[in-house]
């Protein structure tokens, strides 16, 4: 029987706020940052005087943003009908507190021109002066808007408000150690480190924060979450998109960039950090910093020798046929910038040492499969096969992040009658099962966090700088991507690569 319980955990009211987001007319805003905005507002989980000011170039009046942010919340987000007369009423006030504020990312006087509209007693007062600056721009903007921000900022705080000020940063953090330490230096010559917010959409997902729960709430498996008794553990991200008419991007980035050293170590730290001190940002924090400073390469070995870079060729996903990532618009035709990623590696601390970490990231994969898989060591004396009996059994606890989250564990049974022979079952547990309301957003409880101030899931400057001081050698090496042809799990080659003694 599955218990639900009332949710004992404080709900904190967000304070108002001005809420300002650099790039309000990009890609980013449109699909992610006003869909998880409305949804909020739905739900009372934003406060009634918070007020979101929409700054880009080009020039536009609020009505006509508003218009915009309207459509990319009807194609982006499930709670907007088809059709717009069946709009509900809530729209209407959540649209009063959109406006919009042209401006030049280039431009100091249109900075000089922002500090004065926040300045507004009409503005700024309602909120208690409390300001969050969400930087949804091109990366190569972060570092000018925050030196803009760091300009004005004294003018803002010399106005006698007391409020806060807030700093969101999007994805990628820098793309190599020294750019990541730059951004970094900046940002912290502005904001104090608590100010500051690092996305990571991985971390908003509701099975993300679950793999915490899974090992921390409960003994049986907490205890069981070692070298002792795990011989391997696979961390996988699979996606049958390709790149999305981003080639002009995805040249520079690859899938190191993209997604592994994101997305795929915000899973690993989790998966393998010690249980922090306390469930507070810093405790949690620190423990994902130590398992970046204890992880090396498999064994300790050349970075090329553990990983496998590959790049889809022409082929078919999910019924369609797909060109290569050669022929994508922006791509050079003889590019050799990896689409997949295959990486063995190991974290050299008394609980994982010797256990190979598995990481693989695709993109035009046969499916759609975010999970971590941990496979368990066999038992000592194997005494059923010494019986004669044929028994294959693999105790294998798999977390499915998406898109079917739940989890799984496999183990032997005894199948009825004789001779004696083992099967293998599966105990799993599907959260749609239980909850079949659509999980929120990742968006939307990461923007929640940030209005109330916590930090829990976001990354700290010396966990980005970590993740990239790892990744610096493999950056470096000859890529060389073995080709796989789209549809296909990665390139074949995957299979002898990863054939390490499980037992
Ligand atoms: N798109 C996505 O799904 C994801 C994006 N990200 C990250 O989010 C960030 C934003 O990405 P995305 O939304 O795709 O970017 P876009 O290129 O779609 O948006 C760029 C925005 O910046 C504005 N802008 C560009 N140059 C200037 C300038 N000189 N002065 C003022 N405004 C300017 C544009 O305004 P205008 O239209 O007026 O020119 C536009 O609003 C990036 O860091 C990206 O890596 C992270 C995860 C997912
Ligand atoms: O950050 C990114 O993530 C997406 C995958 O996100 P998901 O939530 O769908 O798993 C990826 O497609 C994109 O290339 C990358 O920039």
């Amino acid at each position: 029987m599955i218990r639900i319980e009332p949710n004992m955990a404080a709900h904190h009211e967000p304070p108002p706020l001005i809420f300002v987001i650099f790039g309000a007319s990009g890609d980013l805003t449109h699909r992610k940052l006003l869909p998880a905005l409305y949804e909020l507002h739905r739900k009372g989980d934003i406060h009634p005087k918070t007020r979101i000011i929409g700054v880009a170039r080009k020039d536009k009046s609020s009505q006509g943003f508003r218009k915009e942010a309207v459509d990319g919340i009807r194609s982006f987000s499930r709670h907007l009908p088809e059709d717009p007369k069946d709009d509900p009423e809530d729209l209407k006030a959540f649209l009063e507190r959109i406006h919009y504020f042209p401006l030049s990312f280039e431009r100091s006087d249109d900075f000089d021109r922002l500090a004065e509209y926040l300045l507004d007693p009409e503005i700024l007062k309602v909120v208690n002066g409390n300001i969050l600056f969400y930087l949804a721009t091109p990366p190569a903007f972060f570092i000018p808007i925050v030196e803009q921000i760091g300009r004005i900022r004294p003018r803002l705080d010399s106005s006698g408000r007391n409020g806060f000020t807030r700093l969101v940063i999007e994805k990628p953090f820098g793309h190599d150690l020294p750019s990541a330490k730059a951004l970094n230096k900046s940002v912290l010559s502005v904001f104090r480190e608590e100010e500051v917010h690092r996305i990571d959409h991985y971390l908003g997902k509701e099975t993300v924060q679950n793999i915490l729960i899974l090992r921390l709430a409960n003994p049986v498996f907490g205890a069981l979450w070692s070298r002792d008794v795990i011989s391997c553990v696979e961390i996988r991200v699979f996606e049958t998109i390709g790149i999305e008419g981003r080639g002009a991007y995805f040249e520079k980035a690859g899938i190191l960039r993209d997604m592994v050293q994101n997305h795929l170590f915000q899973l690993l730290t989790l998966t393998a950090m010690e249980p922090p001190v306390s469930f507070d940002a810093d405790s949690i924090r620190d423990e994902k910093v130590k398992v970046l400073r204890a992880l090396v390469p498999w064994k300790g070995g050349a970075p090329s020798e553990s990983i496998l870079f590959g790049q889809y060729a022409e082929g078919g996903v999910l019924d369609e046929p797909v060109m290569a990532y050669r022929q994508e618009k922006g791509v050079e035709a003889g590019s050799v910038v990896e689409t997949y990623a295959a990486m063995k590696v190991e974290i050299q601390n008394m609980r994982w040492a010797g256990v190979p970490f598995h990481l693989v990231a695709g993109k035009r994969m046969s499916r759609k499969a975010t999970e971590i898989v941990l496979h368990y060591r066999k038992p000592p004396v194997a005494l059923f096969r010494l019986a004669g009996c044929h028994d294959d059994t693999e105790n294998v606890l798999t977390l499915s992040i998406q898109p079917n989250e739940g989890i799984s564990l496999r183990f032997g049974i005894k199948r009825p009658g004789s001779p004696l022979r083992i099967d293998q079952a599966d105990l799993t547990f599907a959260y749609n099962q239980i909850y079949p309301d659509d999980p929120p957003e990742a968006y939307s409880r990461l923007i929640y966090d940030v209005m109330i101030g916590d930090a829990t899931l976001f990354a700290r400057n010396d966990e980005v700088e970590k993740a990239w001081a790892f990744m610096e050698a493999f950056l470096s090496l000859n890529r060389d991507p073995k080709l796989y042809p789209a549809g296909a799990d990665g390139p074949q080659e995957v299979v002898d690569f990863f054939s390490i003694d499980l037992s």
